[in-house]
């Protein structure tokens, strides 16, 4: 549709209140943001499953409406999450080039799950037990755009160590992006919409993976075919190699000196966008991001260092 450029006001999930970027005509105010690259998008599934379903369009321009809320918080993370990757990374959208950001919310019934789908972002509803609306955490939005920044380098298969690296690199820039905009950063995945009626839990931790029943070392690793061979299960290895690389500490009798989140996200996103390849391994993921962060902060630094012992710390080399 056109019309005109509006911030409008808008209600999340948890009842917080924050301006949208929307556009506004005689038919209603859309969630169309087009002040980013060439625009983000948030559609209605209304409980169905064809995608992306219907552009948003409220009929009073104010979303304050409960069923508004998934929509609010998916428009405004997905827009945190294009700040992040153009202010920290200068990477425009997620292929660069500006690419059109596209959720659906209130997809399906009760549906425990949000995807990338190859071309857009969905996002279901929960079951009010397992989970709240998908869209409602920042770090799951992120998590989600962050597939998106895969598919468009790496291009990482989603089957085994790539898969599980995918995965990974997916649910460290969920921390990172939550850690760029929130005052309460965690290690944590999905805090803010698992288990809605249990407080303190959360999908997985990266700081201790095992809370989940993730490894948290190679020699651990899963090696059966469920979860197309694991892929949120031995995603637990590099989310340890990012928490200790970030904030250090001792492993496996293994020492690694924290070099913090910025230049963790530095070494990461280099090392995803230049280094990583469909079929890359654990062992190669390795030797990519000791390649990344030479080319940083040079071989003799204290960072390539603390790679080579986050990796080390977890059985790769
Ligand atoms: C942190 C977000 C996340 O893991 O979403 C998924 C869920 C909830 C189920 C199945 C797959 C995914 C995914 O995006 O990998
Ligand atoms: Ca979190
Ligand atoms: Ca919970
Ligand atoms: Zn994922």
């Amino acid at each position: 549709p056109t019309g005109k450029d509006t911030v409008s006001a808008g209600k999340g999930l948890i009842g917080d209140k924050k301006a949208i970027h929307t556009i506004k005509n005689a038919e209603g105010t859309f969630l169309l943001d087009r002040t980013r690259g060439k625009g983000i998008l948030t559609y209605d599934g209304a409980k169905g499953l064809l995608l992306p379903g219907k552009l948003w369009r409220d009929s009073d321009g104010i979303f304050n409406e409960s069923y508004d809320g998934a929509a609010v918080d998916a428009h405004v993370y997905a827009g945190q999450t294009f700040d992040y990757y153009k202010n920290i990374h200068g990477r425009i959208s997620y292929d660069g080039t500006g690419a059109k950001v596209v959720s659906t919310v209130h997809y399906g019934e009760n549906y425990n799950n949000a995807f990338w789908s190859g071309s857009q972002m969905v996002y279901g509803d929960g079951d009010g037990v397992m989970f709240s609306p998908l869209s409602g955490s920042l770090d799951v939005v992120a998590h989600e755009l962050t597939h998106a920044v895969t598919a468009s380098t790496a291009k990482l298969i989603y089957q085994g160590d790539s898969g599980a690296i995918n995965e990974s690199m997916s649910d460290i820039f969920g921390i990172l992006v939550e850690d760029h905009f929130k005052n309460s950063p965690d290690w944590l995945i999905g805090e803010d919409i698992y288990t809605p009626k249990q407080k303190g839990d959360a999908l997985r931790s990266l700081a201790d993976p095992t809370v989940s029943g993730q490894p948290d070392h190679y020699t651990k690793r899963y090696m059966g075919t469920e979860d197309y061979g694991g892929v949120h299960i031995n995603s637990g290895i590099g989310n340890k190699v990012g928490f200790l690389l970030a904030s250090g500490g001792t492993h496996f009798n293994i020492k690694v000196q924290g070099i913090g989140k910025a230049k963790t996200g530095k070494i990461l996103y280099r090392t995803l966008t230049q280094y990583l390849t469909p079929k890359t391994t654990y062992r190669q993921y390795q030797a990519a991001a000791v390649q990344a962060a030479t080319d940083l902060y040079g071989a003799s630094s204290s960072e390539v260092a603390s790679v080579k012992a986050a990796f080390s710390a977890v059985g790769l080399k």
